[in-house]
């Protein structure tokens, strides 16, 4: 298995290069050359398997001969052993025909605790053989990067720097970053918002001085290893419904396009999904984009849906690559029209996308609205991210294909938005219920790439 440039510019990797090299040297992100594909016996037969058996039977064919089937089998089971629920992923009933995939039972109670949780075990694997030692960078808007610092703090061969944007993430995300007090743990408070701080690891990448000084890796979705492992529970869920026999739609809130990237992938390699919806908040450029084929972003407005006000959309790039029959040129040239203020997809283009997705946006008050609705009528207490998704499914059901809901937080990270929304204060599981007494430590740092290249370089050489 080979991975390509989105920019097809750069050198082509094997999956642990692509995994520990992040960004392409193009400025691209890596797609696996080809997709495997499972037959419709394949599928049927994960019916019943537990969420380990099913992640190792969905990964394997990317991972080329990068671990043997008895280290990726134990790397899976160290993964999801700190789960909070037995199924990793269970799915609830909402209404009939309409199911939500809880994704928050993880360490830090978000869905990327699902692929970085599996990139932690595979970086320590790859990195004792090997005996290098990496710098790894993350850009967040407040889950990755909790996520992460879970994931490989107390690691040797790792200091980790997580930039978050200085005010924009709820209380509870940023205790999780500057809580913890391992050495190799480092959170940057960065004055900007989230696309600011992407923007900045994205330069780190592109400064090869620095890329090759500090040997960086990268922990956003920019990294394909995060994606893959979220292609799981895409068929874990749909399986659990009747596929391959029964067709399931999906509707995944969205921000950086990865998660709703991951269905993608799990629908080329053969599972019948039918909609892929992307629900958006008020910074609905994705919307706007596969409504109009304009992107053009405008300033990201701060939500109470935090972790989706972005703008850079960073993984909507590899299905662009796809879109325009996988021309690196043809992306390049796109993206150097986004540096200055935006591109319109291509007619060719705009339709090969809205053959692929559905989309819609959800406001601040039908968000809250959604959270208190679901909570009388189902019990439920919905993150305002997941009631964005929740809203634009319900727009997008149909009564012949069950619809499955991303639900990427617990209600417990955003509990002001929630108590606003419903009255009650959701609370932090037992093994966090101390996160507010807890010393942070943090590094408050301008949106300059200098100054934080130079705050990484001191704390990596002491
Ligand atoms: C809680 C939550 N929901 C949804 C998203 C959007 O996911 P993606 O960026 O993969 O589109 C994020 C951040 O990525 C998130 O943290
Ligand atoms: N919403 C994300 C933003 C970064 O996304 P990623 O999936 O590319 O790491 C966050 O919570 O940080």
């Amino acid at each position: 298995m080979k991975y390509i440039s989105t920019r097809g510019a750069a050198p082509d990797l094997s999956f642990e290069q692509a995994m520990l090299t992040g960004l392409a040297r193009d400025g691209g992100l890596y797609v696996p050359d080809t997709i495997p594909t499972l037959s419709e016996g394949d599928i049927a037969a994960l019916a019943g398997l537990s969420y380990e058996e099913t992640a190792f039977r969905i990964m394997r064919p990317f991972l080329g001969d990068a671990f043997t089937d008895d280290e990726f089998r134990e790397i899976i089971a160290k993964a999801y052993d700190g789960f909070g629920h037995a199924a990793r992923a269970p799915l609830v009933q909402l209404a009939p025909g309409h199911f939500l995939l809880e994704l928050f039972h993880g360490p830090t109670l978000a869905f990327k605790d699902f692929a970085m949780q599996l990139i932690g075990q595979l970086f320590e694997a790859s990195l004792t053989r090997s005996g290098d030692r990496v710098t790894i960078v993350g850009a967040t808007s407040g889950d990755t990067g909790s996520a992460a610092i879970e994931a490989f703090k107390g690691l040797d061969a790792v200091d980790v720097f997580i930039l978050f944007p200085h005010g924009r993430v709820s209380e509870v995300q940023r205790r999780q970053m500057t809580t913890p007090s391992e050495a190799n743990v480092h959170a940057l408070s960065v004055t900007g918002h989230f696309d600011d701080c992407q923007a900045r690891v994205k330069d780190m990448f592109n400064d090869f001085d620095f890329r090759d000084e500090v040997r960086l890796a990268g922990v956003n979705s920019i990294n394909w290893a995060r994606v893959l492992a979220q292609v799981v529970y895409y068929f874990s869920s749909a399986v659990s419904l009747g596929a391959p026999q029964r067709k399931v739609s999906f509707t995944v809130p969205t921000g950086n396009f990865g998660d709703i990237f991951a269905g993608y992938i799990a629908r080329k390699m053969g599972l019948p999904i039918d909609k892929l919806v992307v629900a958006t908040n008020q910074n609905d450029i994705l919307h706007r984009c596969l409504s109009t084929g304009a992107y053009k972003p405008d300033g990201v407005i701060p939500s109470i849906s935090p972790s989706m006000d972005i703008q850079v959309s960073s993984n909507f790039e590899r299905v662009l690559f796809d879109a325009y029959g996988r021309d690196g040129k043809a992306v390049a040239q796109l993206m150097d029209e986004l540096k200055s203020g935006g591109f319109t997809v291509s007619q060719g283009a705009l339709q090969h996308l809205q053959d692929l997705f559905l989309s819609g946006r959800a406001s601040e008050e039908e968000t809250s609205a959604t959270i208190k609705r679901l909570r009388e009528t189902t019990g439920e207490l919905l993150c305002p991210h997941s009631a964005v998704g929740v809203k634009v499914a319900e727009e997008n059901l149909d009564p012949a294909v069950p619809m499955i809901t991303l639900a990427t937080a617990h209600p417990a990270k955003f509990p002001d938005a929630v108590e606003a929304a419903t009255g009650l204060r959701p609370g932090l599981p037992p093994r966090m219920a101390d996160l507010f007494d807890r010393d942070e430590r943090v590094t408050r740092v301008e949106n300059d790439l200098a100054e934080i290249e130079d705050f990484m370089r001191g704390k990596i050489a002491n």
